[in-house]
Formats: C-alpha cells, structure tokens, sequence
C-alpha cells in the first residue's frame, strides 16, 4: 500500500525554521518506526508572492486538494504589509482552508506540569490544564460579503461582514460535541448573542444540535466573558465552541496559560475525502514571528505538536502521537526550554536545532 501523503508548506519568516525540526522527526518516524510518508513541499504566503506573484499558486492549491494531510509553517511578514490586500500571504491561507473547506479548527490548550510555573497565571490556575477550543474556519467576519474599504461622503469606510448560515454553524458543533464526547462532556459555546444576530442563530442552533447528545452539558457563554473566565479561571472550560473572530482570539488568550505562543498546535479539519481520512491541514497557532525570524529562537515545539495531531487525527496513529507527545513532555521535565519560555531569573535558552535534539534524544529513549 502506498505510504500516506504530506505535503509541507514552510511559508515564512520562523515557518520554515520550525518545520525543519518537524522535518527530522518525519525522518525519525520513518528511520525508528517503519512509519513513512511521501513528503512533498511548496510555497505559501511571501514565499509564494516572491516567485509567483501571488500568495498560494493555483498547482499548490490543487496539490493540497490531493494529499491526505498538509503540513504548514507560518505566514506573513512586515515585508509583505504594503501589498494590495488580495496578495497578502495570510490570503494564501486563507484560501487553503476555505477551498479545503477546513470547518473545524481544534487548537488544544495543555499545561505540561513543567510549564505550570512559567505561565502568566498563577501555577494553581493551569496545573493540569486540558482545553480543547473548536473554532469554525471557514465562514463568519474573514470571509463574510460585502467586505472592503471604500469612499463615502469623502471619508474612507471599512466594511467586513459577519454572516453564518445554520449549516455552516451546525457542522462545527457536531464537531465540538464529538469531541466532548469522547473528552469530559462539557462543551460551552461562546458568541455574542446579546449584540449580534449571528450570536442569536448560533446559540439557537448549538442548542438544538444538544438534542443529539444529551450527555454532554452544554452552557452558554458571551465570548467577552469568555475571555476573562478564560484568565480568571480556565479549568472550568473543557471544549469551547465559537466562531472564526472570536476563536482566533481566544486561542491565543489560552495559548499563554499554556506557558507560550511557541506551544500550541492546532488541526483544521473538513470533511472525509475518499479514502475515509478528512481533508486536513496541521499548524502552529503562532504567526511568522519577524521579531526573531533568523535567530534561532523559535521554538519548535507547537510545529511539532501539529504533527503529532496529524498522526492522531489523520493518520489513525494515537500511540504514536502519545509517544512524541510524551517525548516533548519528558524534555520540558528534563528542563529544556527555547527564549520564550524562560522566566526572568534567565539562563541560558536552546536554540530551536537544539530543541529538536533533545527531542529526537528523547525518541530515542522512548524505544
Ligand atoms: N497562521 C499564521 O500563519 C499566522 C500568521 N500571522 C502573521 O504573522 C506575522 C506576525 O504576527 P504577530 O502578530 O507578531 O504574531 P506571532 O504569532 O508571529 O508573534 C507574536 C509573538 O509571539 C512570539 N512567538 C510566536 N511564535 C513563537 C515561537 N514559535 N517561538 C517563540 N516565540 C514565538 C513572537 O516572537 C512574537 O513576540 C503577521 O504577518 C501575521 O499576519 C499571525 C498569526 C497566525
Ligand atoms: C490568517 C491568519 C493570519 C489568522 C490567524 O491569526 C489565525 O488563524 O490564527
Ligand atoms: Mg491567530
């Protein structure tokens, strides 16, 4: 049978720095456990504008349409900010996952033991923390028409829209309830019912999916709440449910309970294509990070992670990601830490090369 299909889209800026360090442990995988993928690579975001002209070519498109996984860095940069908004890199993502019609983003948010000290919150708050945040990606304010600045009574006027139909609310929440399933049972759902009609309807329509898994318990909150409860008391919380805007925000709210930006993974799922694995794209919750592009700094390890819930999600190889999961858990316990998880008293950080070392060192003790 043929070997499952990746194909890695670095981008920019520390994209392709993390990938790298996925690169190798792809390479281990393959060398230690037999397990092998047929990799191939292109170009998104700047990447793609600078030998294109355009930030996703129509062939990567088409390539990524095809693979049973995508695996993505990062894009966008401050070199790219002055472009006409149609070509800016973060539009070659965007596309991706409408044209994928990736509807459900899961951005987990785990506390490591050995993290719970570093995080902004007090280390009671986040010990033990396991959130898992359903974000729908493919509909609402970043993709709502009419959308737009133009002139009106000589005064520029920017337009989006934030528009959900039940369907493209209702697909999510199967999603989230699925997954509450087989997690803790609780999923609370988050909109702004109270100032928004795309809040009322979707509250409406979470509800009614309820009746379709009345194990769960469900609750309702206004996603502005949500953000502080999610500071205030965040082990109250086991999925959240909420839209494209606001879990964008909120899963970077909770990537710093976990300790860094540099932590969180994230799995954008569609629907299943024919071989019964869903359409699906793997990526950090981070950005380009420009501020320590080409330093070694960044760390890997939320690349990393998404790799390891490609092998969960889109590979059916749980005990594979536990084991890299577990891997990653034992260095962080070893003390093991990049610049962004460094506390004030310093010391002296690993670069991200060094960062996949250790782990690669901890795959190896995990045979
Ligand atoms: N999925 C994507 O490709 C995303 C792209 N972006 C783009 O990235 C560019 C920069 O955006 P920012 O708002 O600065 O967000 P960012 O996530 O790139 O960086 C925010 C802060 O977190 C730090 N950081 C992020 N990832 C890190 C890592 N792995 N290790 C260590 N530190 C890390 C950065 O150094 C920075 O101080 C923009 O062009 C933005 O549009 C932003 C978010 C997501
Ligand atoms: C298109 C992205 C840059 C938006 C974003 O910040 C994200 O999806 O996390
Ligand atoms: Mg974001």
């Amino acid at each position: 049978m043929a070997n499952p299909s990746l194909l890695i889209l670095a981008g920019d800026g520390i994209g392709p720095e993390v990938m790298d360090e996925v690169k190798r442990i792809i390479g281990w995988f393959g060398d230690k456990r037999g397990v092998s993928f047929d990799v191939s690579e292109d170009l998104v975001g700047g990447a793609a504008y600078d030998k294109h002209g355009v930030p996703l070519h129509d062939d990567t498109m088409a390539k990524a349409q095809e693979v049973d996984a995508v695996l993505l860095g990062a894009v966008g940069g401050p070199k790219y900010d002055d472009l006409d908004f149609s070509v800016k890199p973060e539009r070659g993502l965007l596309r991706l996952r409408k044209e994928m019609d990736l509807f459900a983003n899961l951005r987990p948010a785990q506390c490591f033991d050995a993290l719970a000290d570093f995080s902004s919150l007090k280390k009671e708050l986040v010990a033990g923390l396991d959130i898992m945040i359903v974000r729908e990606l493919t509909s609402g304010v970043y993709f709502g028409e009419p959308r737009g600045i133009h002139m009106e009574d000589n005064m520029r006027v920017g337009i989006n829209t934030q528009r959900y139909t039940e369907a493209e609310i209702e697909r999510g929440a199967r999603a989230a309830f699925e997954l509450a399933m087989k997690r803790d049972k609780r999923l609370c759902s988050m909109e702004k019912a109270n100032v928004m009609e795309s809040g009322i309807l979707w509250r409406d329509v979470v509800t009614e999916v309820h009746a379709d898994y009345p194990e769960v318990e469900l609750s309702h909150m206004y996603a502005d709440n949500g953000a502080m409860q999610l500071v205030r008391a965040p082990k109250q919380f086991d999925v959240i449910y909420t839209d494209n805007l606001f879990g964008d925000i909120l899963s970077d709210c909770a990537a710093m309970l976990t300790g860094s930006l540099g932590m969180l993974p994230s799995a954008s799922l569609g629907v299943p294509m024919e071989n019964g694995r869903p359409k699906a794209m793997y990526e950090p919750v981070h950005g380009s990070a420009p501020d320590i592009t080409g330093q070694g700094k960044a760390n890997p390890i939320a690349c990393i992670l998404s790799f390891a819930m490609a092998l969960r999600y889109s590979f059916d190889m749980g005990g594979e990601a536990d084991r890299l999961e577990a891997a990653i858990e034992a260095v962080l316990a070893d003390g093991a830490r990049t610049g962004d998880l460094m506390g004030p008293e310093g010391g002296t950080p690993l670069s991200t090369t060094e960062m996949g070392d250790v782990i690669l060192a901890a795959l190896d003790a995990s045979l």
